[in-house]
């Protein structure tokens, strides 16, 4: 196991006073450290040696932190960079982070953040020190690949926003917090790295899937926030879950949060817990989602859904990295890497005066795009493969059927509005009807819902697979006795009728959520709270 002497720093600052200061307060810590005044004495120490992590001003008199940081991304070097800023610089801060530094810090430089920021880029953030991941390889060890393959852990996974409960009720981000399903494959190899496996979940070799593997392997050598865009069911939360997998923090947790699916009111105990007896039914001090993802990564996604009120309160927490729970009194550190998703044009939205601009700034240090399936039909072969293959594992059925030609060609000619999880979908159903080794056209069931046209709203037919499933008897009759559970009953029917709904809108929560006269946001919150999901990822 790595311990701090096994890390190299070097630290530059034209200042002798605050080298001194980080000297010492590192040298406590236990790494070895080499210090520099100016770029060209920085310089002449990195072409000397490589280094775990630079620590450097980002004013120097001879040039910037940045002159520095570039130079080491022209050379692929594998320093991790942490550049310290004027108070009150957030466009510095915001250019480092987007040249390559793993993360900033502001002046006057708070020691404890100082020595938590050094160790999380280390990857010795959370408590226990942790092996090196290949991106913080101890100085003096071999050159492993950028952003590579980490440790042996998984990265954690959470269904927070899924979940939607009232904090009282028992919904809790850390009790949400689930190890992830990474059931091995039967027929690929096990020994891939969990990094290798996340990148290889993105299916597809379009050169906008390699632009996006290429981009998530880059940013997760960083801190910087990442903003990812796309339709509905692109694959923005498979991105996310990338990021975090790639990255150092891959050992500790990821939370992911649908900010849309949280009432207003519950949303900042929500994101930054409670204690006890701050408001009725508050029994126990309870955390939220800044602290369930202490140490990793918190991937809020349809932030375009959160309300202004709590994008304020949102932005507060990033600039300050501290988080205060409703009822307490005083702020907790937290040391959390943001990454958020949208499918809205959060520009237009900025604009319109629904998103603040300096959150929209913040969050969208660096952005990745997710193009929608039929901007890249070249991937439709792979990707329909990795879904069988899934969908195959999870039956325990093996080899996965195939898609007779026919079926593939039925497949191009569609323009699934809802993307890779609309794929799935058909997947799913197509499976069940073939129940054999090929799926052909047929099975597909897009002869009519293509000859219905993409935006026929409400005149899709209800598929024979949810017509014969789920649907509880007592709706078909009208005589049936009296229900013994009113409540209970009630959400039988809703979660019916927002089943059918989806249904014949392909899975569009939009669209469904329209037929019915309900909002999106209103969509999925119903959604959530009957634990209907639109596809066989949540
Ligand atoms: N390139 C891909 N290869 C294989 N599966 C994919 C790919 N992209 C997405 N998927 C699968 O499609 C489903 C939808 O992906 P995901 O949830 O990441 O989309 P999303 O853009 O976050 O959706 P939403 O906007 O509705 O939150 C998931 O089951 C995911 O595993």
């Amino acid at each position: 196991m790595a311990t701090a002497s096994s890390f190299t720093l070097l630290i530059v600052d034209d200042e002798p006073d605050l080298r001194t200061l980080y000297e010492l307060t590192l040298l406590r810590e236990g790494y070895e450290l080499d210090t520099a005044g100016s770029v060209q004495d920085a310089l002449e120490h990195l072409a000397e040696r490589s280094y775990s992590a630079v620590i450097t001003d980002m004013r120097l008199p001879d040039g910037s932190g940045l002159d520095l940081l570039r130079w080491l991304e022209d050379r692929s070097r594998r320093e991790k960079t942490i550049v310290i800023t004027a108070y009150g610089s957030a466009e510095n801060a915001v250019e480092a982070l987007k040249a390559g530094a793993y993360d900033y810090l502001t002046k006057p430089v708070d020691l404890k953040q100082f020595r938590a920021v050094i160790a999380s880029a280390l990857g010795r953030g959370g408590g226990a020190p942790t092996p090196p991941a290949a991106g913080s390889l101890p100085s003096n060890g071999g050159g492993g690949s950028a952003g590579g393959n980490g440790g042996g852990a998984s990265a954690g996974g959470a269904g927070a926003g899924s979940n939607g409960g009232h904090p009282g009720t028992g919904g809790s981000a850390a009790a949400a917090r689930t190890a992830e399903a990474a059931a091995p494959s039967r027929a690929r190899p096990v020994s891939a790295s969990p990094a290798s496996q996340a990148l290889e979940r993105m299916a597809g070799q379009s050169a906008a899937m390699k632009q996006v593997r290429s981009l998530v392997e880059k940013v997760a050598r960083s801190m910087a926030p990442v903003l990812i865009s796309g339709e509905s069911g692109t694959g923005k939360e498979l991105v996310a879950r990338a990021i975090h997998a790639v990255s150092v923090r891959h050992a500790q947790p990821f939370v992911a949060v649908n900010c849309g699916a949280i009432p207003e009111q519950l949303l900042e105990a929500e994101f930054f817990g409670y204690r006890k007896g701050a408001f009725t039914g508050a029994a126990d001090d309870r955390e939220g989602f800044f602290q369930a993802a202490s140490g990793g990564t918190l991937f809020l996604d349809e932030i375009g859904d959160l309300p202004l009120s709590m994008q304020s309160k949102l932005l507060r927490a990033i600039q300050e990295r501290s988080v205060r729970p409703v009822g307490a009194v005083a702020e907790t550190p937290v040391d959390v890497r943001l990454l958020s998703a949208t499918h809205k044009d959060l520009g237009a939205e900025v604009q319109a005066g629904q998103f603040r601009q300096d959150l929209y700034y913040r969050l969208n240090v660096i952005q990745i795009r997710v193009p929608p399936l039929r901007e890249r039909l070249e991937d439709l072969v792979a990707v329909s493969e990795r879904v069988l293959e899934r969908l195959s594992r999870d039956a325990g059925v093996w080899p996965p059927p195939r898609l007779t030609p026919a079926a593939l060609a039925q497949l191009a000619r569609h323009s699934f509005p809802g993307n890779v999880r609309e794929l799935e979908n058909l997947l799913h159903r197509a499976v069940a009807l073939s129940g054999g080794d090929e799926i052909d056209a047929d099975d597909l069931g897009l002869g009519e819902l293509d000859g219905a046209g993409d935006s026929a709203p409400g005149s899709l037919p209800v598929s024979p697979a949810i017509e014969a499933e789920d649907v509880p008897a007592s709706f078909a009759m009208a005589r049936e006795p009296l229900p013994n559970d009113l409540a209970k009953y009630l959400d039988d029917v809703e979660r019916d009728i927002l089943v059918r709904a989806l249904e014949q809108h392909r899975f569009n929560r939009t669209a469904a959520g329209a037929s019915l006269g309900l909002s999106l946001r209103q969509m999925r919150y119903r959604m959530a709270r009957l634990g209907v999901t639109a596809g066989s990822d949540t």
